[in-house]
Parts: C-alpha cells; sequence; structure tokens
C-alpha cells in the first residue's frame, strides 16, 4: 500500500512538542517506512478505506445492497480479545489485584522493548489522535495510538471523535494518554504483505501509574482500538479511582413512560450479553419511548448538581453482529444499513453480508467468515460467533439527541445483569446502594465468544468488568461503595437493579423471551423509583409483587413466570460457597461493607 501525497507526513503545527517528541521516539525503535498525521477528515477516511480495498484487507459490499461498506476477514488466529495476553503492569502486584495478569513493569518493557524493535519495518506509522466524549466537555480525555495498521485507524475513525480537533486540544499542560499498537508483522523489502497481518505472539499491557497503553500482535476489537477498552476501562479505572469518577463497563439509555418522564439508566452486563441490544430496545409496551446514549462505556461523576452524570466516551458501536435481526434488535439492522465496516461476518453471493440470526431463512450460499463455500450443510457457522459491526452513532435511529452532552445525563437507575441459566431471578432491586456494589461485586455470567476460552462456562464477572479493570478488583468495589457515600449524603444515589434475561427452563429453553418484552422490566425499575408499585422481599432483593408485570402479555406462562424467580436453597447456598471462595481471593482489600452484604444474603437462604 502506497500513501498518495496529500497525506500529512510531518507532525501538524500545532502539535504538542511532548507528541511530536514521542512519536519520534516510537518511530525509531520500530522503524516503520512512513509516518502520517491522521486529520480526521473524511477525505482521510475515504482515501484509507480505497487502499485498503486495493490491498484486500477490506472487501466493498455491493453498493445496491450495501452502501459504503465493507467487510474484513481476520486472521482466523485473531478473532476476539486475548484476555490470558492482556496485563496490568502496575508497579506493585497488589495494585493489579488477583483477577489480574501482572508482570513487573521494568520486566515488561525489556520484553516489550525487543519486540517492537523494528516492528513497523515495510509499514506505515499512523498518528491517530483521539477525544473520549465530546470534544472540549469536561467529562472528556485524550489520547493519542500510533498504530501500523490502517484497519485500526479506520476503527478508530468511527469509534472516537478522531483527528486535528482531538489534537487541537492537547496543549502543554494537557494530559493525554500515549497508546502504541502493532501488529507485529514487519515487512522485508519487497515482501508482500497478507490480508489480516498479526502475531502469534500477542501482549496488550497497560501502566496505569504512568497512563500508557502498549498492544502487540493483534488488529482485533478491544486488542487494537486501545481507546476502547484500554484507555477507556482499564487507564480509566484507575484514573477514576484516583479522582472519584466511575469508568464502568456499562450501556447508557434514556426510557421515558407514557406520562412524558424521563429516566436515564445504566447497565453493565458483560461481553457479549445484551447491552447493544438493551441500549436500542423498542418497547413492546404502547406508549413507552426508549433512545440509545451508549452501548458499551460509561463515565459517570457526580456533577455540580449533585447528581451522577454520565457520558459515553465512544462515538460509535462495535456490535455482535450473531443474534442481530429484524426481530431481535430493528434498530440496529436499519443503523448497519451503510457506512458500516463489518467484521467476519458471511458475504452472500450477491455482495451483501450474513450471519446466524439475521433472517429466519438461511442462503443456501455463502462465503464464510475465512472465506470458504459455505451451504446450510457445512458444519461450522457462517459467520465467527464474535463477529461484529462498526458504525458511528449518529447513524443510530433511536440515538438520543442529548446523547453528546458534553454534561452527561442524570442517571437514575443502575442494572447489573449476566447470562445465567439458573439462580438468578428475571429482575430484583437492591435494598440500598451498598447492596447494589454487592450485586456487581458477585456478578456471573456462562462464558461468550467475546473472549477466547470454554463457551458456556460459568464464571465470576463483577462489575462486567473482569477483563478491563486497571486496579485491584477489590479497591474498584471499595471506590464504587466511597462513590456512593457521597451521592447517597446528598440523597442522590440512583437505584440498583439486577436483571437476569438468559434463565432457562428444565428443557433448555429461555424462560423469558428478552429483547423488545425487556422494556416490561424495565418499565417495573422506573415505577419502583417513582414508588409506584409496590415489591416483595427475596434472597436476592425486592422483587414484582403478582401483577405489576404483565408476564401474559409478554407470551410467558404462569409456569415460566414462577420459574423466573424460583429459589432453589441449595442451589443458592452452593452458590453462596462459591462466592465465598472468589471473595476470599480478594485478601485484605475486601471491603467489610460486601463481607456484610454476603452474610445478609446466607441468612437469606
Ligand atoms: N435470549 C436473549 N438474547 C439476547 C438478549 N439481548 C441480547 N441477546 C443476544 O446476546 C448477544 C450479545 O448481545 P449484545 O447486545 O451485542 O452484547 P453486548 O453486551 O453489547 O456485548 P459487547 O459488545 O461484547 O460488550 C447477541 O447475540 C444478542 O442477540 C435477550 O434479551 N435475550
Ligand atoms: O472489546 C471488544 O473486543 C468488544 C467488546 O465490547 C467486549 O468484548 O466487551
Ligand atoms: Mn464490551
Amino acid at each position: 500500500m502506497t500513501a498518495t501525497a496529500t497525506f500529512v507526513r510531518h507532525a501538524p503545527e500545532n502539535a504538542d512538542s511532548r507528541i511530536v517528541e514521542w512519536v519520534e521516539a516510537i518511530a525509531e525503535m520500530t522503524q516503520p517506512d512512513r509516518i502520517i498525521w491522521c486529520d480526521g477528515s473524511a477525505e482521510e477516511r475515504q482515501r484509507m478505506l480505497d487502499e485498503s480495498v486495493a490491498a484486500g484487507t477490506l472487501i466493498k459490499l455491493n453498493p445496491a445492497k450495501r452502501p459504503n461498506s465493507y467487510l474484513a476477514r481476520s486472521n482466523p488466529s485473531d478473532v476476539a480479545r486475548v484476555e490470558a495476553r492482556t496485563f496490568i503492569c502496575s508497579e506493585d502486584e497488589d495494585d493489579a489485584g488477583p483477577t489480574n495478569n501482572w508482570a513487573p513493569p521494568a520486566e515488561m518493557r525489556e520484553t516489550l522493548d525487543a519486540l517492537f524493535q523494528g516492528a513497523m519495518r515495510g509499514r506505515t506509522m499512523y498518528v491517530v489522535p483521539f477525544s473520549m466524549g465530546p470534544v472540549g466537555s469536561p467529562l472528556a480525555r485524550l489520547g493519542v495510538q500510533v498504530t501500523d495498521s490502517p484497519y485500526v485507524v479506520i476503527s478508530t475513525g468511527i469509534m472516537t471523535r478522531m483527528g486535528a480537533d482531538a489534537l487541537a486540544q492537547i496543549g502543554p499542560h494537557t494530559e493525554w494518554v500515549p497508546a502504541v499498537h502493532s501488529v507485529g508483522a514487519p515487512l522485508l523489502p519487497g515482501e508482500d504483505d497478507v490480508v489480516w497481518p498479526c502475531n502469534e505472539t500477542k501482549y496488550i499491557v497497560h501502566y496505569p501509574e504512568s497512563r500508557e497503553i502498549w498492544s502487540y500482535g493483534s488488529a482485533y476489537g478491544g486488542n487494537a482500538i486501545l481507546a476502547k477498552k484500554g484507555f477507556a476501562l482499564r487507564i480509566a479505572s484507575k484514573v477514576g479511582e484516583e479522582e472519584g469518577w466511575l469508568a464502568a463497563h456499562m450501556l447508557l439509555l434514556k426510557v421515558t413512560n407514557p406520562r412524558g418522564r424521563a429516566f436515564h439508566v445504566a447497565a453493565g452486563f458483560p461481553s457479549a450479553c445484551g447491552k447493544t441490544n438493551f441500549a436500542m430496545l423498542r418497547p413492546s409496551i404502547p406508549g413507552w419511548k426508549v433512545e440509545t446514549i451508549g452501548d458499551d462505556i460509561a463515565w459517570m461523576a457526580q456533577g455540580p448538581d449533585g447528581r451522577l452524570r454520565a457520558i459515553n466516551p465512544e462515538a460509535g458501536f462495535f456490535g455482535v453482529a450473531p443474534g442481530t435481526g429484524y426481530s431481535t434488535n430493528p434498530t440496529a439492522i436499519e443503523m448497519i444499513a451503510d457506512d458500516t465496516v463489518f467484521t467476519n461476518v458471511a458475504l452472500t453471493d450477491d455482495g451483501d453480508v450474513w450471519w446466524e440470526g439475521l433472517t429466519k431463512e438461511v442462503p443456501a450460499h455463502l462465503t464464510d467468515w475465512q472465506g470458504r463455500d459455505w451451504t446450510p450443510d457445512s458444519e461450522s457457522p457462517a459467520a465467527h460467533p464474535n463477529s461484529r459491526f462498526t458504525v458511528a452513532a449518529h447513524q443510530c435511529h433511536s440515538i438520543a439527541d442529548t446523547w453528546d452532552d458534553p454534561a452527561g445525563v442524570p442517571i437514575d437507575a443502575i442494572i447489573f445483569g449476566g447470562r445465567r441459566a439458573t439462580n438468578v431471578p428475571l429482575v430484583a432491586q437492591a435494598r440500598d446502594w451498598e447492596h447494589g456494589v454487592y450485586m456487581g461485586a458477585t456478578l456471573a455470567s456462562e462464558r461468550t465468544a467475546a473472549a477466547e476460552g470454554t463457551l458456556g462456562e460459568l464464571r465470576r464477572d463483577p462489575f462486567a468488568m473482569l477483563p478491563f479493570s486497571g486496579v485491584h478488583m477489590a479497591d474498584h468495589w471499595q471506590h464504587w461503595l466511597n462513590v456512593g457515600e457521597k451521592l447517597n449524603q446528598s440523597g442522590n444515589a440512583p437505584q440498583i437493579f439486577q436483571v437476569n434475561w438468559f434463565r432457562r427452563g428444565c428443557d433448555g429453553r429461555f424462560l423469558w423471551p428478552g429483547f423488545s418484552e425487556n422494556s416490561r422490566v424495565l418499565a417495573w425499575i422506573t415505577e419502583r423509583i417513582e414508588e409506584r408499585v409496590d415489591a416483595v422481599e427475596s434472597p436476592f432483593g425486592l422483587v414484582p409483587v403478582e401483577g405489576s408485570i404483565d408476564y401474559a402479555e409478554a407470551g410467558v406462562s404462569e409456569k415460566d413466570w414462577e420459574a423466573l424467580f424460583e429459589i432453589d436453597p441449595a442451589a443458592l447456598s452452593a452458590e453462596a460457597d462459591d462466592t465465598d471462595v472468589f471473595l476470599t481471593r480478594m485478601g485484605p482489600k475486601l471491603p467489610d461493607a460486601v463481607v456484610r452484604q454476603h452474610d445478609e444474603f446466607r441468612s437469606r437462604l
């Protein structure tokens, strides 16, 4: 791929000298053939798309079917986040905690130094400045990523406010996060490139104290778009802990009831557990309206008005494709009708995309995500289970007009949820903030395709942050307790709830229809906030009284409804034992409040 002369080859005049020096130092180390500073313009974006098509990294989809849209097929070894290769290299191991991989920073720097030497030979190094949050918002933060992957530049251009405006925000005293990324595949002179360069050796490394990110060997999603999980969650959770705000793996939505009252909700579900779908919910109940603010990450701080205010630091969606169809998420289907980059989905014979769950009828022939012929008789799915679409937030028809309000939106409710076949009820309300923190701390979920590992296995995923906390997990809980205490002092703490759309009957089917019917649960949550409905005690918290959720309208039988809230004391007691083991792993940092809540949970069984 050759750069055209119009690319910015030298640092823009207004670039802060610290950035210029850093870029020069990284170039010295990685030895790229050329350096290009990205300005985030439409022309630049189109040029990079065209070059990626010429290089074979992107396939242009049929413009009559899917205008301005592209398909990327990754290397089959580079399809999801690599948690085993993700490190939090704090100075003190105890600051990374028992749930993170840790290595001494000095040792890790040596390892990475060796890997990054000459890593960009034969390639272009792009300098990608970005703002997380609306440019200039008091809640926004800045970063600069260098990368040798045009796919990562294009993705970052969709997912963040990328380019000249962000760069212009960085003055001599502005904090910014440096992020270095290489696919780890230098080219010899004259050597042909592959479609998806990457390396078997992978490192996704964070230095929380110096707020640096280094990523090597992968070009996929959260491994490589460092503004997202690396910055907006792992580094931000450390910064937030020091400065008193929260970085959360949460969607943000606005829900308006038939009487016109609006509520803002933040909901934390683990990866591939329904955030995008819930954020774009189309209520099945008449008169209710849901609008989208974010689908993956929320930054929340107490505002000047005393309330917890949240922004979506991102500017786009990197959404799971499989399971996304008109019947489940029509808003997403309309959103990705054009101007979308797809990764690892199947290609139809007429140049469009397809994945399991897009349509009921399955095409007779496809090209699968690895470029192989595929028919319904094929043994493997046509689209990779973690295949995704990347699309700008403004393409979403349900986006709220306040989605990029620099002041953020005031949060009324916080929800935790996981994929639980058993034990956890459809919905429960926490008794208070402390109980809500316990709900978040004990969140568990069945493993999905969003990260490498055995599908379906139950794992603890506290606050849906297991793979994303840049701090000791118990410190993260204590930080939530501290923030809640402050909010409580002024009577501004949001109510906390727990949901589970994924409980199954003995026959294995989902007991709750989910998707648009989740609006019934959301409506109940707002009615609890308004104190319009009663609730009854259960070991999990307050659950709906008979008649406050119209499950029959959702097509759920009375028997299934009861099963959705069934308490099996033996199973819950076994789970509580498992929670003991998990909490004990936290060591001396485990907050007393969490222990107290766990004892109370046991005593209610
Ligand atoms: N049964 C059921 N499946 C759901 C529901 N909501 C979402 N899903 C499915 O869960 C999968 C992941 O959903 P997403 O909304 O993309 O998950 P996410 O939490 O945004 O995921 P990340 O982007 O990985 O953080 C998709 O296949 C959805 O179709 C629901 O209410 N019920
Ligand atoms: O980070 C990614 O690759 C995608 C994502 O949102 C997640 O896994 O939670
Ligand atoms: Mn996510």
